[in-house]
């Protein structure tokens, strides 16, 4: 059949954005003039039907072939109404059509069509594509759910005409006016089929990104509404239950915290503390480790400081007025208030102060944080066995409690105190974790700007402290720390500047404290003297103020008894207000066999004189040594004894001794240390040759077994132990010389030194006759 014969003559109706498809009705509005006068022949004609092609573009005016598609539909028309110059009417798409040529351009166009049906296949592919779109439809229904809008065919069955399913999805998906047209002319059912599945996949993977986002949405939203819903439940059992409402206690902690100043770094953890604070009921534990934590956030200070008074010429003023002498340690905390001066940035030594007990070590950080208007405080390291005692115990911890650091800046209340750390030297030797390290991180201002606490668990800014440590000894300060210390030595006083600190510091405080002034008690030079010697034997002067302080206030029971003449204390007064002497100062030793040498020690507690005895005994082994001696000070016995009995010849003496026990008394006093070698040498010496040492003599050095005597440390304090003893000659290594510089002058007078090089020269000076005897 030609085409010709098929053909039949339409007025053409052209329509923008969208198609008619073969066997749908679509309602439509006509307004343009050519349209209206096109639709208005048609219902002249009693035919009722027109060709509808689609428009390329919307613009086209006035309308030329080209700007049509060549795909059609032929529908009948049905008039609905009119509206002034308008049309509403229904098109019924009846069935596909093509033009074959245009026969009229004016006033309508008209145009030869003819019909150009659609092929339709059979086959596997054909039925595979079938079941494909199929499911394609019901994936793109269950995720679209349109039923609730649009009753719609959703299957059809493989012998029906799939393109009743296929037009109809088409117009469903909203299809773009190209992608309708591509389906109205496809050529076959297959064709269409896989145009109508590519759709169906773009719009199905659009669709399951939807309903993702949708779900998460949901899910979010569906959490919030629970935990709301638990939270109002939680609070309406608390109220029945009696237990009150946990948000007034969170309320008011939040108001305090609106109050205070935090640093940036820490607000955004604050708020999520507090945020969960909320929600914890009162009657839980956890309640009071939450509330305890935010209150010792509150409590500290994170941004209080106070501003240091750095004017040099104060600063000398209150160290001298609360301290005699210590020029040394005094100067260098001059030139560090200078260096805060000129460089606030500069990061502030560690210095450490080390001494024996109660020469001042304490008082002078006191002193330190007046001059410069800080606030003090202190604790001591003394037994301290774990880190976590300084840095605080995890908050899971049951009675958890912030580190010993944090808890004196609280006390200091400002960030910038001079903090001083006792007794470093006596960290427990059991420390459970890393002394130094854990010290280093608190003291080093190059570590310490955010220290952490683990009880607090956020970082807290200790670079504004001062920091000031104390030791007695420094040898048992972890070797890393001690490098990274300054040490200040403040070493024991002589009699004399007990005097001076008594007279101008510790009796005024003293007389202060018990309420005298100073015309109510008097206390002469002869009677300080008294008190210094014969009731306390110290480097410091602890135990003198102890001892005026008693004093003071034995006067003051007496004025309080209603005696009203001054009272002028006698060295006849002291055992009647301070006890019997306690330290007999003459009587050192008076009885003094050969075999007895008075040796120095060096310990912790100062300078102290310690006593090395030697018998002879009949038999057993050549050398026993008792006196809880330590391994060092055993081995420089035994050197001892081999040197003078293999150079009894030279020193004169004939050796008929076998069996030898050396001892020294006083076990308090820890012994050990090479510095008794010339005392041994000579207690070994003295017993061989039956000739006793010098009773007012006192020696110290180190001896080899070739006879050198070698220097030691601790001279200053040794010789003032010497003077306090009332022993005025002193055998010492000539190296040790230049020690005798920091002796005060009015100890170094009084006393005879003789330094030596050999022990031959020790033995001379110490024992009498020994020698001389020998070269008789
Ligand atoms: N040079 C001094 N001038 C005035 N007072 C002093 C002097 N040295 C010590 N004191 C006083 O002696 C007392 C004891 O001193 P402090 O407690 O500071 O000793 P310390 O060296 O810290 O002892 P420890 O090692 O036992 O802690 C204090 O009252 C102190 O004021």
């Amino acid at each position: 059949m030609s085409i010709e014969t098929q053909s039949y003559t339409l007025p053409v109706l052209p329509i923008t954005n969208s198609v008619i498809y073969p066997g749908l009705a679509m309602p439509m509005t006509i307004h343009r003039t050519s349209s209206v006068k096109s639709l208005e022949a048609v219902f002249e004609s009693g035919n009722k039907m027109i060709a509808v092609f689609a428009q390329r573009s919307e613009a086209a005016d006035p309308l030329q072939p080209k700007d049509l598609f060549e795909v059609g539909t032929a529908a009948n028309v049905q008039l609905i109404s009119r509206f002034g110059s308008s049309l509403q009417v229904i098109l019924h798409g009846v069935e596909r059509i093509e033009i074959v040529n245009f026969i009229q351009f004016h006033p309508f166009l008209k145009a030869q069509v003819s019909p150009r049906p659609i092929s339709i296949t059979h086959g596997i592919e054909t039925e595979a594509l079938h079941r494909e779109t199929l499911e394609l439809v019901k994936r793109y229904f269950d995720l679209s759910r349109p039923e609730d809008s649009f009753s719609f065919p959703r299957s059809i069955p493989y012998e029906e005409d799939i393109m009743k399913l296929v037009f109809p999805m088409s117009k469903l998906m909203s299809l773009s006016v190209e992608n309708e047209q591509q389906l109205l002319a496809a050529p076959s059912d297959k064709d269409a089929m896989k145009l109508l599945n590519g759709f169906l996949n773009h719009e199905i993977q659009i669709l399951e990104v939807r309903q993702k986002i949708s779900e998460q949405t949901k899910d979010k939203l569906n959490q919030e509404h629970r935990k709301y819903i638990l939270r109002e439940q939680i609070k309406t059992l608390q109220h029945e239950l009696g237990e009150g409402d946990p948000e007034i206690g969170a309320q008011e902690l939040r108001r305090k915290f609106e109050e205070t100043p935090l640093p940036e770094e820490i607000k955004n953890d604050v708020e999520k503390e507090l945020a969960r604070f909320e929600q914890i009921p009162q009657a839980s534990p956890e309640y009071q480790v939450a509330q305890s934590h935010l209150e010792l956030i509150l409590a500290l200070p994170w941004e209080e400081s106070t501003t240091d008074n750095l004017d040099l010429a104060n600063a000398r003023q209150v160290l001298d007025e609360d301290h005699y002498d210590l020029r040394e340690v005094k100067e260098r905390i001059i030139e560090q208030l200078a260096v805060m001066k000129l460089n606030p940035e500069a990061k502030a030594p560690i210095l450490c102060f080390a001494g024996p007990p109660g020469v001042g070590k304490t008082s002078l950080g006191q002193s330190i944080a007046r001059a410069l208007g800080r606030k003090f405080d202190r604790f001591s390291l003394g037994g301290m066995h774990d880190e976590a005692e300084l840095r605080g115990h995890r908050r899971t911890y049951i009675g958890a409690m912030p580190g010993r650091v944090l808890q004196a800046v609280r006390r200091a209340g400002v960030k910038n105190p001079l903090i001083m750390l006792d007794e470093i030297d006596k960290l427990g030797h059991d420390f459970r974790g890393d002394p130094a390290a854990a010290l280093m991180e608190i003291l080093d201002p190059a570590q310490n700007n955010s220290f952490h606490d683990n009880y607090l668990d956020l970082p807290f800014d200790l670079s504004k402290v001062f920091f000031i440590t104390t030791a007695n000894s420094i040898d048992t300060i972890p070797k890393p720390l001690l490098d990274r210390m300054e040490l200040l030595y403040l070493s024991g006083y002589s009699d004399l500047e007990k005097m001076e600190i008594a007279r101008r510091y510790l009796l005024p405080r003293q007389r202060t404290e018990a309420g005298l002034s100073q015309e109510q008690i008097g206390i002469p030079d002869d009677t300080l003297n008294s008190v210094i010697r014969r009731y306390t034997r110290e480097a410091g002067v602890r135990e003198l103020e102890r001892m005026l302080g008693r004093l003071a206030r034995k006067v003051a029971v007496s004025f309080a008894e209603g005696k009203n003449k001054p009272y002028k204390i006698q060295v006849g007064d002291l055992r009647e207000l301070l006890g019997p002497e306690r330290f007999f100062v003459e009587r050192l030793r008076k009885d003094f066999p050969s075999g007895v040498a008075t040796g120095l020690a060096w310990t912790e507690a100062g300078g102290d004189v310690l006593y090395i005895e030697a018998i002879a005994l009949p038999e057993g082994d050549p050398l026993t040594m008792t006196g809880h001696l330590g391994e060092v000070m055993k081995e420089s016995a035994m050197a001892s004894n081999s040197y003078v009995i293999a150079h009894c010849h030279n020193l004169g003496i004939s050796k008929e001794v076998s069996a030898v026990h050396l001892h020294v008394p006083a076990g308090a006093t820890p012994k050990d240390g090479p510095s008794a070698g010339v005392t041994m040498a000579t207690a070994l010496a003295s017993l061989y040759s039956n000739h006793p040492v010098r009773r007012d003599t006192a020696m110290t050095g180190e001896i080899t077994l070739s006879g050198l005597v070698l220097p030691v440390g601790g001279v200053k304090e040794k010789m003032l132990a010497a003077h306090r003893a009332g022993l005025r000659r002193v055998i010492l290594p000539n190296e040790n010389k230049k020690d005798l510089e920091d002796l005060p002058a009015e100890v170094r007078s009084e006393m005879e030194f003789i330094f030596v090089d050999r022990i031959e020269e020790a033995l001379e000076a110490a024992i009498p006759n020994l020698l001389s005897e020998n070269n008789r």
